[in-house]
């Protein structure tokens, strides 16, 4: 079970792994501190095996390029990890092919931000941090693993649909097998807000020979037929497959699940706080790519509720052996 489930989290009570706890090398070695645009920080983050490149769009992206042999792209637009390569020229994430990186559109793969909400809700569908600008806060490497910490805070455009300031941190580390990510939400309002969030992750796919372990036993809500009313029942697969349509939600998810993704790759899914699990295949919906992937989504359904200063804090690892 994922450590902490509560509905409010401080940074006081909802634990997480620090860097501290990850393996070190040698000397950290910080390269580019507080930069706020992709121009500015350029020239410091190709230190730390960060670039800062023109993505599709002219958007933003940065490559992190660990000294192990590892790749990664991050699109400040939605603050999306687009791409995620242990080995050259296999990407274990995956964009849709009618993914637009014109800003019109939330990026459409790889693994979007979901904040502050998960919906179908009052807001937009999957709320508007996907849609947003994010700042680069930070970049550092360690012993040739890159790290950036982005960061997001409220706007015209997020106040519009969300009246509360806020800042996300969010901090992606590259290692030679892994991806880790650890996402600070903090209340700067001088009043209570409350959230829920997902981080909707799109793998690559074989869909007729993908599954997930992990979900026996969760309770779940199932968003097919009806996402507005899902169904409650309980997974008794010891191994969840994607044999069509699916759209589920799995209620107290263990802190790990393994993700077989059909092309000869098992990828880990660990978490800290994320306490619950989506998949999502769309099947005929999207029939042009609905079988290259499969979204195996670490999600907060239940409202997270933060007072004044508060932060809520959950992490995830991917990884492949
Ligand atoms: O917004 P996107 O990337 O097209 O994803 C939509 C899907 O995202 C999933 O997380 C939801 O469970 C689905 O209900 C929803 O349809």
């Amino acid at each position: 079970m994922a450590t902490v489930s509560s509905t409010t989290s401080s940074l006081a009570t909802a634990t997480f792994p620090s860097s501290r706890r990850f393996p070190r090398y040698g000397r950290r070695c910080r390269v580019g501190m507080a930069f706020a645009s992709a121009e500015k920080g350029a020239a410091a983050a190709a230190a730390a095996g960060v670039s800062v490149t023109e993505g599709e769009g002219k958007l933003p992206k940065l490559v992190l390029t660990s000294a192990h042999g590892s790749e990664a792209e991050i699109y400040l637009y939605g603050g999306c990890i687009t791409s995620w390569k242990v080995a050259k020229d296999k990407d274990l994430l995956f964009v849709r092919p009618d993914a637009v990186f014109n800003k019109k559109k939330p990026i459409s793969g790889g693994a979007p931000h979901c904040f502050p909400q998960f919906g179908p809700g009052p807001m937009q569908q999957h709320g508007f941090a996907r849609n947003m600008d994010w700042s680069v806060a930070e970049s550092q490497s360690e012993d040739g693993n890159p790290i950036v910490t982005l960061e997001l805070k409220d706007g015209p455009y997020s106040r519009s649909m969300w009246d509360f300031s806020f800042q996300a941190l969010y901090k992606i580390i590259l290692r030679e097998k892994s991806l880790s990510t650890e996402l600070i939400i903090t209340n700067t309002d001088t009043k209570p807000f409350s959230f829920n969030t997902a981080l909707h992750t799109y793998f690559r796919a074989s869909v007729t020979a993908a599954s997930v372990k992990g979900l026996k036993g969760c309770k779940t809500l199932n968003k097919d037929p009806d996402p507005k009313n899902p169904l409650e029942g309980k997974e008794e697969r010891d191994i969840v497959t994607f044999p069509g349509f699916v759209d589920c939600i799995y209620l107290n998810a263990p802190s790990e699940v393994i993700l077989d993704n059909g092309l000869g790759d098992t990828i880990s899914i660990q978490n800290t706080n994320w306490s619950d699990a989506v998949l999502w295949n769309p099947y005929l919906q999207m029939e042009a790519c609905y079988r290259d992937f499969v979204c195996v989504e670490n999600a907060k359904i239940g409202n997270v509720q933060l007072e004044p200063k508060q932060s809520w804090v959950a992490k995830q690892i991917l990884s492949v052996a």
